[in-house]
């Protein structure tokens, strides 16, 4: 007989939208279950941010030993210990599991089932022996990696983000199959860490971003040696001794559009070819709860179209699939939820970055998008080496590019530099709060930051207005009062 829980919440999956659901609802002392199948803190905590930005940081770590020589400093080729770098990694996330672990969660008064969750009517549940009826319940399964039908993939051991994380020794030689962000984060982190690396993908190599943004870290990808191949398929693989045998069908160049077939021979294949949301297997149909391939189908306020009483948040939401987009639902669910107050999804406000060397970070329109929008527009630009700080740490690659409106609302801001993540911030609060170009030149920006950038755009907005002969006029007139 399965024991009846009556909460006033229930929340499926103890990921990045899930936990962050739970915390907030708990600090107004709402009964909560929180139902979780694998590891708490879910993708981000355990496959996903945490191992591959601490992955990332080694790598980065081995990147500047090698190229110390502007600093009048020695290079050196680190000697990289596989094994250690693999307990670095372990490390940072046992040191952020006490956050998202059972025993907080039980301790902030949650009722935490360890189990699978599946849905048996609009309001009801099952899971580990219980049965709850939850008068809201929230949706935060996540997503999985998707792998493509290929022919032999089913014959060989690829790798995920599920698994990429525990290999024993560094590939030789790592193919990885994608060119997005999962593909291109652990495509730099392997490389700098001594793998050789080669990326397939059947478009362009971060295709979601501007094409100028993404020349410039694809350039870094090359000369750190990473083979990209951009506009290629993978048609079949298969064993081989020592790995695997790709067979490969490239678009070939536009000048030629000659398609070309070859053979790769690879250690280990990486598969990052995009993400299904975690929508089957849960009991959604007995719940009346319509999905389709994004995710589930909500309204504005993540609430489902076709059950008022469930919510979505996160990655199976069909949004942005970013931590940061889930903790975002999460508190946009509790408005409806606790206080009956509207919510509404602002998608423009999501900040977007990519963790490579140079990084990519970017909010609002990209500048293809803004050729979508009624009205006119500029697009404003300014070199990181035009910037002292970023000369003094020969980090002067990449540029700030703005897309300004009429009246300079903000619609769209890349940054493609060292730190863009950073410099991103003060942007998506730009764009939350409908700032303007004039809003962003007036404060004091410190010198000297890279972040000067931005305010150093900024003003380049009004530089043609300085040159207006009634402007010029205007300050000639003023200049006769003495
Ligand atoms: C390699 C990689 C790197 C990434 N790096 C970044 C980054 O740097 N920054 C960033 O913002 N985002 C990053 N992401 C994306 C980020 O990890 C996800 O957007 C985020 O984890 C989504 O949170 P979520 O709560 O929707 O899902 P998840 O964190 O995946 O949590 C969902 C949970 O639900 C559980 N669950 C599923 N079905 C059931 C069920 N039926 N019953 C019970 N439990 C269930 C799962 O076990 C899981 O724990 C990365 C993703 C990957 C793959
Ligand atoms: N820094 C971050 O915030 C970060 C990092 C990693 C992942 N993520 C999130 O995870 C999500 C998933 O990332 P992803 O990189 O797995 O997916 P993605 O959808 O962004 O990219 C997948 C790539 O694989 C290619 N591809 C798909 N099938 C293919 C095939 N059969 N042959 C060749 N190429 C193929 C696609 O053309 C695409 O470029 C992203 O949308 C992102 O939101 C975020």
């Amino acid at each position: 007989m399965t024991k009846l829980l009556q909460p006033d919440l229930c929340v499926i999956g103890a990921g990045s939208g899930g936990l962050s659901v739970v915390a907030a609802a708990r600090a107004f002392g709402v009964s909560v279950v929180l139902i979780e199948k694998g590891k708490m803190g879910g993708d981000c905590l355990n496959y996903g941010c945490v191992p591959s930005k601490s992955l990332l940081a080694a790598a980065r770590r081995a990147h500047e030993m090698r190229n110390a020589t502007p600093f009048g400093l020695q290079s050196v080729d680190p000697v990289i210990d596989f094994a250690a770098v693999r307990r670095h990694v372990r490390g940072v996330i046992d040191s952020i599991a006490p956050i998202d672990s059972e025993e907080r969660f039980r301790d902030l008064g949650a009722q935490v089932i360890r189990a699978h969750a599946r849905f048996f009517g609009k309001d009801t549940l099952e899971a580990g022996g219980f049965t709850i009826k939850a008068r809201r319940i929230v949706v935060a399964t996540g997503s999985s990696p998707v792998i493509p039908p290929i022919p032999g993939i089913d014959t060989v051991e690829v790798l995920t983000n599920e698994t990429i994380f525990d290999v024993a020794e560094l590939p030789r030689h790592l193919a990885i199959l994608g060119g997005g962000p999962v593909g291109v984060e652990l495509a730099q982190a392997f490389r700098r860490l001594g793998a050789q690396v080669t990326v397939l993908d059947r478009g362009r190599i971060l295709k979601k971003e501007d094409a100028d943004l993404a020349d410039v870290t694809l350039a870094s990808f090359r000369r750190d040696g990473v083979d990209l191949r951009p506009n290629t398929t993978l048609s079949r693989v298969e064993k081989h001794p020592g790995g695997l045998r790709l067979h490969l069908a490239s678009a070939g160049k536009p000048s030629t559009l000659e398609a070309s077939q070859s053979t790769l021979e690879a250690s280990h294949l990486l598969v990052a070819a995009g993400r299904r949301p975690n929508v089957t297997d849960l009991g959604l149909e007995a719940a009346g709860v319509e999905f389709n391939e994004q995710g589930i189908k909500v309204d504005n306020s993540l609430r489902s179209v076709s059950n008022s009483l469930i919510y979505a948040v996160g990655d199976v939401a069909g949004g942005a699939q970013f931590t940061h987009a889930a903790n975002y639902h999460a508190g946009l669910v509790l408005r409806p939820i606790l206080f009956r107050a509207p919510a509404k999804v602002r998608p423009e406000i999501i900040p977007r970055v990519t963790y490579t060397d140079p990084e990519i970070a970017a909010v609002g329109a990209t500048e293809e998008e803004a050729r979508m929008l009624p009205g006119k527009h500029r697009v404003l630009r300014w070199q990181i080496a035009d910037n002292d700080r970023a000369r003094a740490e020969h980090e002067t690659e990449g540029f700030i590019k703005v897309i300004a409106g009429t009246g300079g609302k903000i619609l769209g801001v890349a940054i493609v530099g060292r730190n863009a993540g950073e410099l991103i911030h003060i942007w998506a609060l730009a764009i939350a709060q409908n700032l303007s170009l004039k809003d962003m030149t007036s404060y004091v920006a410190p010198y000297p930051t890279v972040g000067e950038i931005g305010k150093r755009v900024s003003v380049s907005y009004f530089e043609a207005m300085t040159r207006k002969p009634i402007v010029r006029g205007l300050l000639g007139g003023l200049r006769l009062f003495g």
